[in-house]
């Protein structure tokens, strides 16, 4: 990328984060242009992602990641002022993250949680370990695995682009810590039919709308718990 284009690309992200109420350090704005041009860099070797322009990589992925950071940050406040997680930190997993997205960019916003990021590709989890060490980010672990035969217990259990939300709760169900985790599902438009088929004690406590800059289409958060 050349310089003009880096900065041009800054700006547009310095001005989304703005958009979205977002606060953002100077070098977590650096951190999140770095894994740009590191998912730039390596999509070929590792077919990350089919977005190949770095604008369009912006807004679809990083804005559009990051519209999902304040909800998470609101979470976190309220698991810490809950008690459930006294004396450790907060553990989230990113289900098949691809190319780290949400996860890195989670890992990026909130340096107090712990991000797993799995998938069932083995160069997409080497991938996300390469950016963890490249970005600096020691809350941030690549897992090579399928969800379902994870058993460690995660506080928070997202995914973007992943699978219906039935399927989704049911493969990562033995993931989730009990009784206070929750699953964050960003979703395109409210999905009235995949609610509608999860399973009985599976709960929808918040559908929240997401506006990201840029982006003319429907984003939401589904969350849910095990009831
Ligand atoms: C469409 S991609 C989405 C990637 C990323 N979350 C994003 O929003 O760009 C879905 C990813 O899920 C992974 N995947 C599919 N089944 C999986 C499973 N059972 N466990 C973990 N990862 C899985 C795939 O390898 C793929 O990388």
């Amino acid at each position: 990328m050349s310089a003009s284009t880096t900065e041009a690309l800054q700006a547009r992200l310095r001005e989304g984060a703005a958009a979205m109420g977002l606060e953002l350090s100077a070098p977590q704005l650096a951190q999140l242009m770095e894994f740009l041009a590191l998912l730039q860099k390596w999509n070929k070797v590792y077919n990350l992602t089919a977005v190949r322009d770095p604008q369009e990589m912006l807004t679809h992925h990083l804005l559009d990641s990051l519209a999902a950071v304040l909800p998470l940050r609101r979470h976190l406040a309220q698991l810490a002022q809950s008690g459930a997680v006294q004396g450790r930190g907060v553990r989230l997993l990113d289900v098949g993250s691809g190319g780290g997205l949400p996860g890195v960019v989670f890992a990026i916003c909130c340096p107090e949680l712990d991000v797993s990021c799995v998938d069932t590709v083995g160069k997409k989890a080497a991938f996300i370990q390469q950016a963890a060490v490249a970005l600096k980010l020691r809350n941030l672990h690549g897992l090579h695995a399928r969800v379902e035969t994870l058993t460690e217990a995660f506080d928070v259990v997202s995914c973007r682009a992943f699978a219906s939300l039935p399927d989704f709760v049911v493969w990562s169900r033995s993931a989730l810590a009990a009784p206070h985790g929750v699953w964050l599902a960003m979703k395109g438009k409210h999905p009235a039919d995949e609610i509608a088929g999860l399973p009985a004690d599976v709960k929808v406590f918040h559908v929240e709308q997401l506006t990201v800059p840029g982006l003319d289409a429907e984003r939401c958060i589904v969350w849910m718990q095990p009831v």
